[in-house]
């Protein structure tokens, strides 16, 4: 098995909810196994614990019982070192919006220790990647969703991370700049370090995912790869003829890859 980015076991994290308090498990005894050079897709419906799950491996939540290791790390204990390590693609914006792009990753950079004399160089290549170098200069605030979920992962990529969580990355982007984030995200795991990315969208954890995980009220019901976890489900009866060609081929097929902003 390859090295894992991350190893969660029995992991448990509960918050006191209501008037009275109650204990409420949002993680309920999780495990997880992350391994580097692979996408690993978390599935589960709202509420399952997919956001609280990030939180914890990024250190902002404790555990209440069990254990999380992110990149051999505690993430409490050693945020500060696993945080030059980790890059997080949050689901909420999570640009500047009254600062340009380049000012966006300038910022971050500088926040996050990359070395100075690298800056100018990962800037210029982060914005390349994710097709943005010729609005480098304009103000993030004036971007579409789709150009700021570029940006918002331009800033992970610019970190050049061993570990890459993405909270819904292609959440309301259009075709175009979802095949583009897809295309670069497959870029990281290729170059052998590990994705952790959790979706709503069934497409999305079919086209990238080499592991799915799905979880639900805070539990990991099932883990493996597409095909493994297909083999345990019996077939649907077929209602009609599925086409060979999907609607998302005919989207293409008519607006081009291009993107548009
Ligand atoms: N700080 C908190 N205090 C109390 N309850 C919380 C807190 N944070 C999360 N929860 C609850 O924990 C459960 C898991 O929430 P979480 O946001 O992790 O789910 P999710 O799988 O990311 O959902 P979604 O798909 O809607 O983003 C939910 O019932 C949520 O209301």
């Amino acid at each position: 098995m390859a090295v894992a980015a991350v190893e969660v076991d029995d992991l448990t994290v509960e918050f006191a909810r209501g008037r009275r308090r109650e204990p409420f498990r949002a993680l309920d005894a999780l495990d997880l196994h992350v391994p580097a050079g692979r996408i690993t897709c978390l599935l589960g419906p709202n509420g399952s614990g997919k956001t609280t799950l990030l939180n914890v491996l990024t250190g902002l939540l404790g555990a209440t019982a069990g254990r999380a290791s992110v990149l051999g790390l505690d993430p409490v204990g050693e945020r500060r070192a696993l945080l030059r390590r980790l890059a997080l693609v949050p689901q909420e914006t999570s640009v500047y919006p009254e600062l340009t792009a380049r000012e966006n990753l300038a910022f971050h950079a500088g926040y996050y220790g990359v070395p100075p004399r690298d800056r100018a160089r990962r800037i210029d290549d982060a914005l390349e990647l994710v097709q943005l170098t010729s609005r480098a200069d304009d103000r993030a605030g004036t971007f579409s969703g789709g150009m700021q979920r570029r940006l918002a992962l331009a800033k992970a990529l610019m970190m050049e991370p061993e570990l890459l969580l993405l909270d819904e990355p292609t959440l309301g982007v259009d075709v175009q700049s979802r095949e583009a984030i897809w295309a670069r995200i497959e870029d990281v795991a290729d170059s052998g370090r590990a994705v952790l990315l959790t979706t709503n969208y069934m497409e999305e954890a079919q086209r990238l995912g080499d592991r799915i995980t799905i979880i639900d009220r805070g539990a990991t019901v099932v883990g493996g790869t597409l095909a493994e976890l297909t083999a345990q489900v019996p077939e649907a009866p077929q209602r009609a003829e599925v086409p060979r060609v999907s609607l998302q081929d005919v989207f293409l097929h008519f607006t081009g890859r291009g993107l548009r902003d």
